[in-house]
């Protein structure tokens, strides 16, 4: 695979998500960062997002629910770079019936060089980061250069 470096704006998109049992966490660490998340763009699933609107006060785009195709939404997005952060609270201790959804977002976040955190210590450290608010440049696959090898 090629690489080129893009930049990440200052203002940033942030995907939040959590699964049932750790929704609460969410909300915990949503309340926790107000003040700071409400620099930024907001995505969540569904049920995430109506439930962080709930308690906190935020504006949230919010998409389809998880189980219904939410995490392939947000995955979309990812790879046509209009995520820059994900915070994803999945849950360990359970298995989902759309666990294949769940690893294919963790796959794509991967595959875009997408900071994720998966609980809240990490969400706690990715807040705490000096890079949040400022522009930084990162490595992404260079797909101008992979589609054109690929179709010589
Ligand atoms: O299931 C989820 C992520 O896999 C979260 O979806 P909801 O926020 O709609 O519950």
């Amino acid at each position: 695979m090629n690489y080129k470096t893009v930049q990440t704006p200052a203002r940033k998109v942030i995907a939040l998500v959590a699964h049932d049992n750790l929704k609460s966490s969410l909300i915990d660490w949503c309340t926790k960062h107000e003040a700071s998340l409400s620099q930024h763009r907001i995505c969540a699933t569904g049920t995430s997002g109506q439930l962080i609107e709930k308690h906190c006060s935020l504006n949230i785009e919010k998409l389809i629910s998880g189980p219904l195709g939410g995490d392939q939404q947000i995955g979309a997005r990812i790879s046509e770079g209009d995520v820059d952060m994900l915070v994803f609270f999945w849950d360990p201790f359970e298995p989902m019936p759309h666990d294949p959804d769940v690893k294919a977002l963790l796959r794509i976040a991967a595959v875009w060089n997408i900071p994720v955190a998966c609980n809240f210590a990490s969400a706690d450290m990715m807040m705490a980061s000096s890079l949040l608010d400022q522009p930084f440049d990162k490595r992404v696959p260079d797909y101008e250069r992979y589609i054109q090898q690929r179709s010589q």
